[in-house]
């Protein structure tokens, strides 16, 4: 196809290992998201692919496996934009809670609740909630967004309708310039990418869980349509092109 994007879900979270919501918390990547980050290189230099700039979240998860990614496939010096709309979902008053403790405050019916829909939104985060001081006062959201329209949670819906903006008026944008991009950020900001692209329903995108650290590819036409969706490198085929 005419334009050729890369994007990866960032490797595991230490609070993905322990069960635990993470949302908007900058966690660290756990020992095995550096590994699979370290891998997400390899096969990004296997597959001789190349980039003249890169995008990603505000949180160190995302950033950290996107410049694990760039050194090991040799990109020196390539801008990096940052930007909230990349970020994980919001997962409001739940941020911090485990599986456990999730079905115990909130009740097993609730969370499969939660689970299927697309937008019943989680309760929202409160001044007094263990990281909200953490999250909202953090001098990274100073370019957006704007303390009024600060997320306290979000649906997936929610979600979607501010990634969206960012593929239309910045990547769409630099891939008619003719730039190679690396996305990485984070499985439900991928989502509403994936969605758009793919025209996918609201139920088949919840049902898509994006692996962490495997880069994939998309092929787009002049009118911005897959003729390649989603191919995983290592994958025989995208190796071989
Ligand atoms: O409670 C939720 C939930 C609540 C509010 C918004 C979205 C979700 C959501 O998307 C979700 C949930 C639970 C589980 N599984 S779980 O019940 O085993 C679970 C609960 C808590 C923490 C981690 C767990 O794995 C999922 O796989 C989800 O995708």
């Amino acid at each position: 196809g005419k334009y050729k994007i890369v994007m990866v879900r960032h490797g595991e979270s230490e609070w993905n290992q322990k069960n635990q919501f993470c949302g908007w918390y900058d966690a660290n990547l756990s020992e095995k998201g550096q590994e699979e980050a370290l891998a997400a290189g390899k096969a990004v230099k296997e597959a001789g692919l190349e980039f003249d700039v890169a995008h990603t979240s505000v949180l160190t998860r995302a950033q950290v496996t996107l410049a694990s990614i760039l050194k090991a496939s040799g990109h020196k010096e390539i801008p990096i934009q940052k930007t909230w709309r990349l970020n994980e979902r919001h997962y409001g008053g739940l941020t911090g809670l485990n599986k456990a403790e999730t079905a115990a405050k909130y009740g097993e019916a609730q969370v499969q609740i939660w689970r299927r829909s697309f937008d019943t939104p989680p309760p929202p985060m409160e001044p007094g909630h263990p990281y909200y001081e953490n999250i909202v006062k953090d001098a990274r959201y100073a370019d957006g967004p704007k303390p009024e329209e600060f997320p306290q949670f979000e649906s997936l819906k929610l979600t979607i309708a501010r990634t969206l903006p960012y593929w239309n008026d910045v990547i769409i944008p630099q891939m008619k310039e003719g730039k190679r991009i690396l996305i990485a950020a984070h499985g439900n900001s991928l989502r509403g990418i994936v969605k758009h692209l793919d025209n996918l329903s609201e139920d088949a995108i919840m049902a898509l869980n994006l692996p962490t650290g495997i880069p994939f590819v998309y092929e787009l036409d002049e009118n911005f349509k897959p003729v390649v969706s989603m191919q995983f490198l290592g994958d025989e085929e995208t190796v071989k092109k």
